[in-house]
């Protein structure tokens, strides 16, 4: 059992993006490292908060010396799921943590009128900018086929088996946005609605670090201009990430859904893509001057803030005591 770290009585926030929840912690200093066991007990949905993840709000400069983020970015996301596993990054969470840093006033007011400014992740330094609508864009930063230029011909690179599905493992694509994903494309919304997400997809071969896994189902896409070209691919997704289960989004997971379809849908696909999950609707845009296994790509959706509060005293000594 690990000893508690957390001095009780501490403040958190509460927040959403297309209903992916998180608890955000105010950390500036950099003293607490919450163990695996504490973050559980916080985002347990029966005996805590309750979130997908807890996201910890410290300033770079307090990770050490010489950590190269500091200079270009004064906040570090520090993502955790709900089991306590770090992750490397979080699509939703680096949106809503970016309006959390702006609602606290621990970036200046100015970072909410539509400029680019910069948070470090795990998974390195995201640009994010607060759009006129109050929606977020987040340049994602590089992503790549996890098994490169193979993977980009044979459009598969590994086999997916869905739970409540024919057990037939289904052709599926690895892709890395700093943190790793299986897309798998299912026929229709009927077997999408089919799909037993509260058992993990067993995929093969077995990724090193896990992996978050995407159903998707493409749905047509939309020629705004007249030119014959589509401008916008419309795709629906349902997903079960790494250290949660089935969440009703996940944004890095929707840009993965949007790449790799793009990719089956071949030579002359659109580069914007509305991806539809249970909790809303994100828009993924891929950048010019990629190629079809790395490139770059923006995300763009809502980031909330529901509730404040204070984690009442003995509240992790018991839950830690009472997991244990
Ligand atoms: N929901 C997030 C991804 C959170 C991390 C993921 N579970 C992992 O372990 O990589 C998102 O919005 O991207």
């Amino acid at each position: 059992m690990t000893a508690p770290t957390a001095p009780t009585g501490r403040t958190f926030a509460k927040g959403h993006g297309t209903a992916n929840d998180f608890v955000l912690v105010p950390d500036p200093a950099g003293q607490w490292d919450p163990s695996p066991e504490e973050v559980a007990v916080i985002c347990d949905r029966r005996t805590g908060i309750g979130a997908d993840g807890l996201i910890r709000a410290v300033r770079s400069a307090s990770l050490g010396a010489g950590v190269p983020l500091a200079a270009e970015a004064e906040w570090f996301m520090d993502y955790r799921n709900a089991d306590g596993s770090l992750s490397e990054m979080c699509g939703n969470g680096v949106r809503v943590y970016a309006e959390y840093l702006l609602r606290e006033g621990f970036v200046p007011a100015e970072a909410g009128d539509g400029r680019w400014w910069s948070v470090a992740t795990r998974g390195g330094i995201k640009r994010v900018r607060r759009e006129a609508d109050g929606q977020w864009t987040v340049h994602m930063g590089p992503w790549r086929l996890s098994g490169g230029a193979e993977a980009a011909r044979t459009a598969s690179d590994a086999l997916v088996g869905v739970p409540g599905l024919d057990g037939v493992p289904r052709p599926a694509l690895s892709l890395d946005l700093g943190n790793p994903h299986t897309v798998v494309a299912l026929a229709g919304t009927d077997e999408l609605a089919a799909a037993d997400l509260t058992r993990a997809p067993v995929v093969e071969p077995v990724p090193p670090y896990g992996t978050n896994v995407e159903l998707v189902v493409p749905l047509h896409s939309v020629d705004v201009t007249g030119d014959s070209r589509p401008d916008i691919g419309e795709v629906v997704m349902r997903v079960h990430e790494r250290g949660v289960g089935e969440t009703r989004s996940c944004g890095t997971g929707a840009c993965a859904a949007a790449l790799a379809t793009r990719l089956w849908a071949g030579a002359g696909a659109p580069d914007v893509w509305r991806v539809d999950v249970p909790g809303g609707q994100l828009t993924v845009t891929v950048e010019p001057g990629g190629s079809v296994e790395a490139g770059t790509c923006l995300l763009t959706g809502p980031a909330v803030i529901v509730a404040d509060g204070v984690l009442a005293a003995g509240v992790l000594e018991a839950g830690v005591l009472s997991a244990g």
